[in-house]
């Protein structure tokens, strides 16, 4: 994408699908949601989660749609509230944040969550030892989100050999305290379970009244919100389901499989956003 081509040759949908959606979000985009996930689509990887910032393009590009389409969402696993932050969306007007897969929500700079989940706390507490036990290497990295804990090997000196050594373990645990573990990129989160991103995303879709719907994201946790614009298709929504793929880390194969249009990361994600405002306020 990009390098001053026209929408139409920058946009262009593998799929049938994608293009009903695309067609739909043209044709009508007072009645579309465009919905992105955060880490990986709108902000670059980097080997520290308290650095990742939103791409500088991203609030123009989201400011650009916020008048013209029906919602803007995005749907993450980080907390709310700290997406917000991150992302500079206090500065998009009505944008909402559902942050923890949908368990917390921010809108308005107002967040919104149900307690904290018991078994948090145990974990917090058991981890340290179980990563001591199982010989978890140098570099190991431990998020506290608050309502969930997640383990991160992006920075040991063999990711993915520390992933695969750590997964067993860590389901384990959370089995013990009535979490489940939500895998990502080099991390193993430790969450509650009953949300989603495609149960958060279903939910708000049905909120707005979309008749059509965007949906970009990059990671495993970004599946469940592409399954369930697959199922809500065959119940009459047009959807764009766009992956957007990393030069360097590559993308989640199965997001790429099933997207209908595949971008250079938060760099291509940007444009994307940009030249649908575009597009869409010159019809
Ligand atoms: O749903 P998302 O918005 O994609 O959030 C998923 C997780 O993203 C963060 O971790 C990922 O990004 C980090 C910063 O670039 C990177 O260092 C890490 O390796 C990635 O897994 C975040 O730290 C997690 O809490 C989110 O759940």
């Amino acid at each position: 994408m990009g390098g001053g081509m026209g929408f139409d040759e920058m946009v262009v949908p593998a799929t049938d699908a994608g293009w009903d959606g695309l067609r739909a979000i043209l044709a009508a985009p007072g009645e579309a949601v465009v919905a992105l996930d955060f880490d990986g689509t709108l902000a670059p990887i980097v080997a520290d989660p308290s650095a990742a910032r939103a791409h500088p393009g991203v609030v123009g590009a989201l400011r650009g749609l916020a008048p013209v389409v029906g919602a803007l969402v995005v749907v993450t696993g980080r907390p709310a509230g700290l997406a917000a932050e991150y992302g500079g969306f206090a500065g998009v007007p009505g944008l909402v944040v559902l942050g923890h897969y949908g368990a917390e929500r921010w809108e308005g700079g107002v967040v919104t969550a149900p307690e904290v989940h018991p078994g948090v706390a145990g974990v917090r507490a058991a981890l340290p030892g179980v990563l001591e036990r199982v010989g978890a290497p140098e570099g190991t990295w431990v998020e506290d989100k608050g309502r969930s804990v997640a383990v991160h090997t992006r920075r040991t000196g063999a990711p993915e050999v520390a992933l695969e050594l750590l997964r067993a373990p860590v389901a384990d645990l959370a089995a013990e305290y009535g979490l489940v573990v939500e895998p990502g990129r080099l991390v193993l989160e430790l969450r509650p379970p009953g949300v989603d991103k495609g149960a958060a995303l279903t939910g708000f879709l049905r909120e707005r009244g979309a008749r059509s719907v965007l949906y970009a994201g990059d990671d495993l946790g970004d599946v469940a919100a592409f399954a369930a614009v697959e199922k809500l298709r065959g119940q009459g929504l047009a959807g764009l389901l766009v992956c957007a793929g990393t030069v360097g880390d590559a993308p989640v194969r199965e997001l790429a499989d099933r997207a209908d249009l595949v971008v250079d990361g938060p760099e291509g994600v940007v444009e994307l956003l940009a030249a649908l405002g575009e597009a869409v306020r010159a019809r």
